[in-house]
Order: C-alpha cells, then sequence, then structure tokens
C-alpha cells in the first residue's frame, strides 16, 4: 500500500513536469492508475512498432550467430513495481545517465533517491527535475547507505576516485550496478574491486542518456547491454534485466564487462563521435580547398548525411540508402567504400589495441579525475565548436522550417 501511494505521488509529479497543465486535473484518486496507463499505452506504441513473430523470443539468429535477447514486454509494469517493492534504487551520479535512467525509473514507480555532491552542478541539476533534498536527493554517501540497489552512475574517473570512501558502504546484501564495464574490467587502474558478498550487474544502455529518456517518453525503450560479474545472490541476471527495463531499455542483449568496455570504448572513440568528427572535417576541408562555399561544403558533407542519408540507413540498412540515391552515386560510393575500409583498418586495429591494453582507460582517469575536468574537456570542445564548418552548420540550420532561435 505504501508502495502504491509513493507510485502515486511519483506519478503526479512526472506529470506536472511531462505536462504542467494536466496536473490540476488529475485527482488524487486517479493518480494511482496514472502511470500504469502511461506504461500501457508506452507498451502499445512499441508493439505497434514491432515485427510480429519477434514478442518473447529469446534466441535471436544475428546473421548466422545466434544471441540471446531480453525484452521489456516480459515485465509488465505491475510485476516490475512488485519485483522492487522492498528496494531502494540509490542512483549516485546525475550526469546524462543518471538524469535519463533515475527519471525513467521514477516514472515507473520504482523507490529511486539521487546521491551526488552537495552544491555541485548536478545537486542543481537533479533539484531542477523535481529531486527533494532530504527526501529523494542526498550526498553520496548517505544516498548509498539507503539504498539496496546501488546505480553506480558517477563518471568512470570518479568512480575510481570515490571508491576508497563508498566501497565500505556497501554492504552485504546490496546489489551494485554500473552502466559500464569500465572500473571493474581495469581494476589494476582503477582499483575498483567489489566486495565479495555482493551482486555485481551492469546494464549499459546503447545510446546517450538525453535519448534513453526521449525514447522511454515516446513509449519506445533503448537497446541497452546487460552483464553480471557476480553473481551471489543467484538472481543477478535477473535483476538486471529488471533494472534494464526499470530504466527504461526495450530490448537487453546479454553480454560480459569485458565485451561491454571494450566495444563501447572503441565505437565511442571510431564511428561514433571521434571517427565521424574526423571523417566529416578532412571532407569539408578539401572541398574548402578546392573552392567550394562553405555552405555548399557543409550541406555535402553534414546537413545531408544527417538530414537525408543516414536516417535511411537507420531505418532500413545500408542497401536501402545506397538504393534511395543515383546509380551514378551508387557506382561510385561502391567504388570508393573498400578504399576507405581499407584506409582505415589499420587506425581502427590501432584504437581496438589502445582500448584492450588500457591505454584509453589511464588516460581517462587522468584526465577526468582533474578537478579542473568540466573547464579541459569544454575549451577543448569550443575549439569545435569555433572549427569553421560547425559555424556553418549553425547558420544552415537556422533556415530549417522548425528553428528555434534559442536551440542552439
Ligand atoms: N553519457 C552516456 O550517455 C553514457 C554513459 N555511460 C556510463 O554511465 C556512467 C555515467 O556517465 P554519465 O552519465 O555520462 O556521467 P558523467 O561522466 O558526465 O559524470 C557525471 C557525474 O559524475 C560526478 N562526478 C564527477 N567527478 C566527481 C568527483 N570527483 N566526485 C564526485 N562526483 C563526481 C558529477 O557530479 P558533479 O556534477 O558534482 O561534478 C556527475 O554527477 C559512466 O560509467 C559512463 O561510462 C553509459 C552509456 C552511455
Ligand atoms: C557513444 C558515447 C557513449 O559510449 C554512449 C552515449 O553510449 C558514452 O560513453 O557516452
Ligand atoms: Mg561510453
Ligand atoms: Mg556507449
Amino acid at each position: 500500500m505504501a508502495s502504491l501511494a509513493r507510485s502515486a505521488s511519483q506519478a503526479v509529479r512526472a506529470a506536472s513536469r511531462r505536462a504542467p497543465h494536466v496536473l490540476a486535473t488529475v485527482k488524487p484518486a486517479q493518480t494511482a492508475s496514472f502511470s500504469v496507463l502511461a506504461r500501457a499505452s508506452a507498451v502499445k506504441a512499441a508493439q505497434r512498432s514491432t515485427p510480429q513473430g519477434t514478442r518473447g523470443v529469446k534466441t535471436l539468429d544475428f546473421a548466422g550467430t545466434k544471441e540471446v535477447v531480453y525484452e521489456r514486454s516480459d515485465w509488465p509494469l505491475a510485476k516490475l513495481q512488485d519485483y522492487f517493492k522492498n528496494d531502494t534504487l540509490a542512483l549516485i551520479g546525475y550526469g546524462s545517465q543518471g538524469h535519463g535512467q533515475g527519471l525513467n525509473a521514477r516514472d515507473n514507480g520504482l523507490n529511486v533517491i539521487v546521491g551526488v555532491r552537495k552544491g555541485g552542478e548536478s545537486w542543481k541539476q537533479a533539484i531542477e527535475d523535481g529531486w527533494v533534498p532530504g527526501e529523494t536527493l542526498f550526498p553520496i554517501e548517505e544516498a548509498i547507505q539507503k539504498g539496496t540497489i546501488i546505480m553506480n552512475l558517477l563518471s568512470d574517473a570518479a568512480q575510481s576516485q570515490t571508491w576508497p570512501t563508498i566501497a565500505p558502504l556497501i554492504t552485504k546484501g546490496k546489489t551494485l550496478y554500473f552502466s559500464h564495464g569500465f572500473s571493474v574490467v581495469f581494476k589494476d587502474d582503477t582499483h575498483v574491486v567489489p566486495p565479495s558478498d555482493v551482486d555485481v550487474i551492469l546494464v549499459a544502455p546503447k545510446g546517450s542518456g538525453r535519448t534513453v529518456r526521449t525514447l522511454f517518453k515516446e513509449g519506445r525503450g533503448i537497446n541497452s547491454s546487460i552483464a553480471v560479474w557476480q553473481d551471489v545472490s543467484g538472481k543477478a541476471k535477473e535483476k538486471a534485466i529488471a533494472l534494464g527495463v526499470a530504466v527504461g531499455s526495450g530490448y537487453l542483449y546479454e553480454t560480459t564487462f569485458e565485451k561491454e568496455v571494450y566495444s563501447d570504448l572503441y565505437g565511442e572513440r571510431g564511428v561514433l563521435m571521434g571517427g565521424i568528427q574526423g571523417l566529416f572535417l578532412a571532407q569539408y576541408q578539401v572541398l574548402r580547398k578546392n573552392g567550394h562555399s562553405p555552405s555548399e561544403a557543409f550541406n555535402e558533407t553534414v546537413e545531408e548525411a544527417t538530414q537525408s542519408l543516414y536516417p535511411l540507413i537507420g531505418e532500413k540498412g545500408m542497401d536501402y540508402m545506397f538504393n534511395a540515391c543515383s546509380t551514378t552515386a551508387r557506382r561510385g560510393a561502391l567504388d570508393w567504400a573498400p578504399i576507405f575500409e581499407k584506409a582505415n583498418v589499420p587506425i581502427f586495429e590501432q584504437l581496438y589495441e589502445s582500448v584492450r591494453n588500457g591505454t584509453e582507460t589511464r588516460k581517462s582517469l587522468e584526465f577526468n579525475g582533474r578537478s579542473t575536468y568540466r573547464e579541459d574537456l569544454n575549451k577543448e570542445l569550443e575549439v569545435i565548436n569555433n572549427q569553421e564548418i560547425w559555424r556553418a552548420g549553425k547558420v544552415v540550420r537556422s533556415l530549417r522550417p522548425d528553428y528555434k532561435p534559442d536551440s542552439e
């Protein structure tokens, strides 16, 4: 009953944040079913966009390799709330993932508290998102003491720095949760060695925390990786799946802590972030050297990619995008793809090795462990922001029909 009342009040708070004008019409008697209704419509929306025949299937054939996939529909809201009825999810850290996972779990009616440094950026952000000091927002140590499931969503560098303080608070029977394999896999550098009497699990959303939140609000779910490092209770995997659903995952792909951290560090340095910035910039620079205007170079490099062609890849694959383009483009792209592949394989080999041998981890720990990490990162990002390509991009975006002047 207490948990029902709690989900009711959480649902009202969630409703007021999502649509303040609706709150006045939500009466107390209606609130208990509010988040259930929201979730039901979310599930319906998800079902509409799911191909027939895949629901409930646990083992799927991925291009010849069989893999296990878990899904949200196996965890209806009532089951999820019942499963965690005696738990307090202590979400430590409130960056991009803390925000997305925390708000989703709260909207799912679970008992969530946030733990961050008092007075820091995250403390302010958490208050803006409706976490209440002394009720649902606490300094880190206090939140860990109150929690049964400790969700360590501090920056990876901070997880290492704070470990000596927080480790003794992770007592027998608690669950330790990460969204990255970083801290425990690279233990020689991070010195994070979990106590032997707690379950240690991972739910790593494969996308930004902002997307974790927006997909959840759209009634969809992000793909997440799940893994178990230590199973003391015998229920670690089940708990990881349930928590994955609680924080907004649609499908959960089983992996290991090692595989998750290697692929993640590799992907973000490669095609997802570092590689794409490098490739965009290289193409833009050559266009500019050959006398093309900034707008032409930007449109041909970034705008057409992100607004027209890449969404087609996302929708139906590479061949679909190729087929949506001219035969002239298709011929040329087919010729040049292997050349780019060949040129890039050695770079990707070098990158994977740098991830595997811990070089990337040590760099990240050193840099993001500085007290000035935010300012230092911002300085370098400001250099990117000031590159001609991205300055030109702002003007191109300002011409979009849905452009909002204050959105940049
Ligand atoms: N960003 C993403 O979308 C994804 C992240 N992950 C993983 O999720 C975890 C969290 O990442 P993310 O959400 O990006 O968070 P960030 O890496 O941006 O870390 C931010 C949090 O760390 C806190 N923090 C930083 N330094 C310290 C310190 N010395 N002492 C105490 N707190 C500190 C910040 O608090 P304060 O404001 O007080 O500085 C803030 O709450 C990481 O393991 C990451 O690899 C996984 C998937 C995607
Ligand atoms: C691609 C970057 C990422 O790995 C992510 C959003 O998945 C991260 O660490 O933020
Ligand atoms: Mg990452
Ligand atoms: Mg990632």
